[in-house]
């Protein structure tokens, strides 16, 4: 047999049927439903008079449209949002799928939520209507977003008609160096393909910076693996990885656990595995790094400064002078001038416990600068418990953080958290676009250290600078 890469093992586990041009029938083994790219397929099987074919597969969960203050029980202002939280509550309960309404404290974002209640296993295949279900990757899962026609296919078959990407492999070599995190890795490979470099591919991360990241740092990885383009991001498991799972709600319990543990134990690439593009960075050269522009590859070390149109090559040149000038911002200017008005901690990419504690670490016994806007958003409710009850909630409101209930929140302007024209953020999401995060408003993406940082100093700062000054 020749060798196969983890990416392969997963795919063949999971193909149904073969067509001569290659299209495949994939079958699926967790489906994740949020409120946006529903509706119209619920509305589809109701037209049809079909079923979900296998609800007990089937998790949803509202986040991008539901308000994260602490008076959301008031209900949503907004008649779009309203509208589609509204119908998710109906189709979860008529179509008899798991669910996490906005009052269970379960509920949070979809790809915060699949993870923590076990929901997402190694060798699974695992979809859903969002671009950042690449996440579940950090699990040895084939994970990926899908448009709304498939979620109606998937959910009345429980399958997926998908063509198989190349396979790609990402390297991170040796140790990372103290203040670089996950979220640096990720932008950095961002930063080296462009956020094109991983169209058509399937990612494998691996490396020794990438086996010593905790699941959660696996999760930031994996999450922004479409930023660059690629089809999903994945990780062979390992034993941090079967820790993280066991015992959580929806993981398998005793003899069926041994079964799956010994799966597990298979899913890597074997020796001599073909991928069809390499690419290969060294730990100790990633530093903490910034965006400067409107697209994730716009991404550089905090100790650079901005750059100029010229240091670009043939359509990245007109790119990056229309970035320069939405960013409101010089070429040659330090990047840690860069003054900012607002702080965003949270979303799928760093709205776990251990990005709270991140931030929350910078944070203690500081205050955040005069004139800054700062909220911490946590990923799940289960995150915000936690969160209080190891005092980092308290961390954050003494410092002058909002402290909110979760969602998806100021990540993205579909619910009341937006920036207003002008408005500059230090945010830990994934996506820096023109208007992200309301129109007008300008995004740049760090790691949650860097964004606390940044909210005390006012401006984009080096976390390890702010260390060594504030400690
Ligand atoms: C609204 C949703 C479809 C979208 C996505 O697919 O990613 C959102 O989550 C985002 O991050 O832009
Ligand atoms: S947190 Fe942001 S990136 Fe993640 S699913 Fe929500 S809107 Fe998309």
């Amino acid at each position: 047999m020749s060798p196969k890469t983890l990416y392969d093992k997963i795919w063949d586990a999971h193909v149904v049927d073969t067509q001569d041009d290659g299209t495949c029938l994939l079958y699926i083994d967790r489906h994740l439903v949020h409120e946006v790219t529903s509706p119209q397929a619920f509305e589809g099987l109701r037209m049809t008079g079909r079923k979900v074919r296998a609800p007990e597969k089937t998790i949803a969960v509202p986040d991008h449209n539901v308000p994260t203050t602490l008076d959301r029980e008031k209900g949503i202002e907004n008649e779009e949002s309203r509208i589609q939280v509204e119908a998710l509550d109906k189709n979860a309960r008529d179509f008899g799928i798991n669910y996490y309404p906005v009052s269970d404290i379960r509920q949070g974002i979809v790809h915060i939520v699949g993870p923590e209640q076990g929901w997402t296993l190694p060798g699974m295949t695992v979809v859903c209507g969002d671009s950042h279900t690449a996440t579940h990757g950090a699990f040895g899962a084939l994970a990926h977003g899908i448009g709304t026609s498939e979620v109606e296919h998937v959910l009345a078959t429980q399958t997926l008609i998908q063509k198989k990407s190349k396979n790609m492999k990402v390297e991170i070599t040796g140790k990372l160096r103290p203040g670089v995190t996950a979220k640096d890795i990720t932008l950095s490979v961002i930063g080296a393909t462009g956020t094109a470099g991983g169209t058509g591919y399937v990612i494998e991360y691996c490396g020794e910076a990438i086996r010593d990241l905790s699941m959660e740092g696996r999760m930031t990885v994996c999450n922004m693996a479409i930023e660059g383009g690629a089809r999903a991001g994945l990780i062979a498991p390992d034993e941090k990885t079967f820790e993280y799972v066991k015992g959580r709600p929806h993981a398998p319990k005793g003899a069926q656990w041994e079964a799956a543990l010994t799966w597990w134990k298979t899913l890597k690439t074997d020796e001599g595995a073909h991928f069809d593009k390499v690419v290969t960075l060294k730990g100790e050269d990633i530093a903490p790094v910034v965006t400067w522009g409107t697209s994730p590859e716009d991404v550089l070390p905090i100790t650079g400064a901005v750059p100029s149109p010229e240091d670009f090559k043939g359509g990245k040149v007109e790119a990056a002078a229309r970035s320069i000038e939405y960013m409101g911002l010089t070429p040659g200017q330090k990047l840690t001038d860069i003054k900012i008005d607002t702080v965003f901690i949270g979303s799928c990419t760093n709205g776990r416990i251990e990005d709270l504690r991140a931030a929350a670490e910078i944070l203690k016994g500081k205050k955040i600068a005069d004139g800054i806007r700062a909220m911490v958003v946590p990923g799940s409710g289960l995150v915000r418990a936690q969160a209080e009850e190891e005092g980092l909630a308290q961390i954050f409101i003494d410092a002058g953080f909002e402290w909110r209930l979760a969602g998806c929140s100021m990540c993205l302007a579909m619910n009341p958290d937006q920036l207003s024209p002008g408005e500059r953020c230090a945010a830990t999401s994934n996506r820096n676009f023109e208007g992200r995060q309301g129109r007008g408003g300008r995004t740049h993406l760090m790691s949650p250290a860097m964004a606390a940082a940044a909210a005390v100093t006012g401006h984009l700062t080096d976390v390890r600078d702010f260390m060594l000054t504030h400690a």
